[in-house]
């Protein structure tokens, strides 16, 4: 088997509260996993077990083979970006960060200067290698948390938020790492409140909430299954109220133009002839997104 990550039945209590309700999370080499959930889903607190920070309650978690939780050792599989920049030392110098981390994650010292050059170079933090930490922007230091965690070539990752609090470019310069690092086989797992970043990059979605996973596929599947059909239908003037009457009998919807109409194809065919000899200036079908999954599953819309 070739599962990067294996976690089964993980639970967690904080008192009576139970944040962490047997979740079961398994990411292969290669695979973008999208873990989402509203605030206090269990997100954070899951990640935390996963990393060895949280001793679970109950389930067990396996990095290719081995627990964290009963040989520290199989923490080299994994590198994580956890709530923003608190992985770096403030005092240090982003270039002092990455060899100090590389290093201490079993590197050579030169082969951590080189490895941490390339990384400050890539994330465009170059002309910012001999800054401290504590002089560095927000957004400079959420990249350099990155580079600490990519530092020792780990084959899993887990990146809490890692686009929050970016400008646009370092956003994108980020979502294209975790692209490439996927294509280059790495296992990711990825918790965002960014839906659209999720869609972009996950090719699996899990969502939770309440302590327990609620829905879990490969992304164009539950985005197949979930979103209705959508059309946007677009007229060249305003339908008058007498027009609006009858077709809104046959669906449509919207004060448009443009107007929606949800449903199959016979609907929409019926509602076209209903519209002639209206000009029409677009008939196009909605693209589904992950937010009117997630919205439908976790009930809020
Ligand atoms: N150390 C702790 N002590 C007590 N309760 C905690 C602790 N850590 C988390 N919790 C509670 O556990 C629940 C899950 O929190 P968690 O941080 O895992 O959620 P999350 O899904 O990451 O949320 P968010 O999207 O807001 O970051 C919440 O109700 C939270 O208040």
């Amino acid at each position: 088997m070739n599962a990067v990550l294996e976690a089964t039945g993980l639970r967690k209590r904080f008192g009576s509260l139970v944040a962490v309700d047997g979740v079961s999370l398994h990411l292969a080499a290669g695979e973008v996993l999208a873990f989402l959930g509203p605030n206090g889903a269990g997100k954070t607190t899951t990640i935390k077990m996963l990393a060895g920070l949280l001793w679970p309650d109950g389930g067990q978690v396996q990095l290719l083979g081995q627990s964290p939780h009963q040989n520290p050792w199989a923490l080299r599989h994994l590198g994580a970006v956890l709530e923003g920049n608190r992985n770096v030392y403030w005092r240090m110098t982003a270039l002092e960060n990455l060899v100090y981390f590389g290093v201490a994650r079993g590197l050579r010292y030169q082969a951590a200067q080189r490895r941490a050059r390339a990384l400050l170079e890539q994330l465009e933090l170059g002309a910012k290698s001999h800054t401290e930490v504590r002089h560095l922007s927000r957004g400079m230091q959420q990249k350099l948390s990155l580079a600490v965690a990519l530092m020792h070539d780990p084959e899993l990752l887990l990146l809490d938020e890692p686009t929050l609090g970016l400008d646009v470019e370092s956003a994108l310069r980020v979502e294209g790492m975790v692209r490439e690092l996927a294509q280059t086989g790495k296992a990711i797992l990825l918790t965002t409140h960014q839906l659209e970043v999720a869609q972009r990059l996950a090719s699996r979605i899990a969502i939770i909430q309440q302590g327990r996973i609620v829905l879990e596929g490969r992304t164009p599947e539950l985005l197949g299954r979930f979103a209705g059909e959508h059309y946007l239908i677009e007229t060249e003037t305003p339908l008058s109220p007498a027009q609006l009457g009858h077709l809104r009998s046959l669906g449509l919807e919207g004060e448009g133009p443009p107007y929606v109409y949800q449903g199959d194809s016979d609907g929409l065919w019926r509602l076209l002839e209903a519209l002639k000899p209206t000009p029409l200036k677009k008939v196009a079908r909605a693209e589904a997104d992950l937010l009117e999954v997630f919205l439908k599953v976790v009930g809020r819309a």
